[in-house]
């Protein structure tokens, strides 16, 4: 975690997002994604068990909870790359279990992940244009006439290069993805993801790895999705950029959802202090205590 994990200007945050009170599963005004009754167990082990939730559109929804919680398997079943045991879920209206992840994408929802996927031995730009829609090779008849797509072909690379400059990775277009530092490979994704125009980005541990000067960077972009109409939700253990980009914040524990709110509310929800720190919050847990919880610990003081 890092205090100066801030971005260059201050966010202007989103508010009136939900209906009512703040509770798991409340209803929001304009709901981009919708997700009724998802499981997923693997043997013995709920790893995800979420009743309703509904992500706001146009906002930047946190999704937080401790190690295990379930968020990453969750992002897997919401953009197609698992699949649950029950459950459904709309994107924009449109049904989306069983949907595979090329088509999740297609729809406009993209992700990123965790550890990067960008592909080392490619070069930068033509990471850039894997990520573009209705690539030349996807069609048949398009291969047999080269003459159809070489518009196509020029125009994404033009896109690709403009995305690349606002991501300050221009010069490093003809380099191996495999020569980039990992917050740059972050940065690459994130252009990458756009490349397809999507309506909804999600991102896994956005911050992870990324060094910090380009955490700004990073945290500027992330806003500027929004500002340009996208909706973003994003999976961060980093507690201070939850709180300084986020208009709202969805918690999970154990596979359920267990808190919504924004971001100040959150965190002084007692479902939420249980979840990360257990029965021991007024001790000190010493030696079992990570650096997540540790995160979070100092935050609940902050708003205390
Ligand atoms: N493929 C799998 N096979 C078996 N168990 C799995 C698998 N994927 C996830 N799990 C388990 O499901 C639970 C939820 O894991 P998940 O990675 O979704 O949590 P998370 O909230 O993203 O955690 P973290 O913050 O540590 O990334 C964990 O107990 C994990 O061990």
């Amino acid at each position: 975690m890092s205090s100066d994990t801030v971005p260059s200007k201050r966010p202007e945050k989103t508010t009136g997002l939900h209906v009512g009170d703040p509770a798991p599963g409340v209803k929001k005004v304009d709901p981009i994604l919708v997700a009724d009754h998802v499981k997923r167990t693997f043997g013995g082990l709920t790893a995800v068990d979420v009743e309703h939730v509904e992500i706001p559109r146009n906002a930047i929804t946190a999704l937080i909870g401790p190690n295990g919680a379930g968020k990453t398997t969750f992002f897997n079943l919401l953009t197609g790359f698992d699949r649950p045991d029950t459950g459904t879920w709309e994107f924009d209206g449109r049904p989306l279990a069983h949907v595979p992840a090329y088509r999740v994408a297609r729809m406009g929802l993209i992700r990123t992940f965790q550890l990067t996927k960008s592909l080392g031995l490619l070069t930068v730009m033509d990471n850039m244009k894997l990520g573009a829609k209705g690539q030349s090779g996807e069609n048949f008849f398009r291969a047999l006439l080269p003459f159809l797509w070489s518009g196509e072909e020029k125009a994404n690379e033009e896109k690709a290069l403009d995305l690349l400059t606002r991501f300050k990775l221009d010069a490093k277009k003809d380099d191996y993805a495999a020569s980039l530092s990992g917050g740059q490979r972050k940065l690459l994704e994130m252009a990458r993801a756009l490349m397809s125009d999507p309506t909804l980005v999600m991102l896994d541990e956005p911050m992870a790895g990324v060094n910090p000067a380009l955490t700004q960077s990073l945290l500027d972009h992330i806003l500027d999705l929004k500002a340009q109409g996208m909706t973003v939700l994003f999976v961060e253990h980093d507690m201070h950029m939850v709180r300084h980009i986020a208009d709202w914040v969805i918690v999970m524990a154990e596979g359920r959802v267990v808190a919504e709110g924004d971001p100040h509310e959150v965190m002084q929800n007692p479902a939420v202090i249980d979840a990360y720190l257990g029965s021991h919050h007024d001790s000190d847990l010493g030696e079992t205590e990570t650096e997540h919880v540790t995160a979070m610990k100092e935050l609940i003081d902050d708003e205390q």
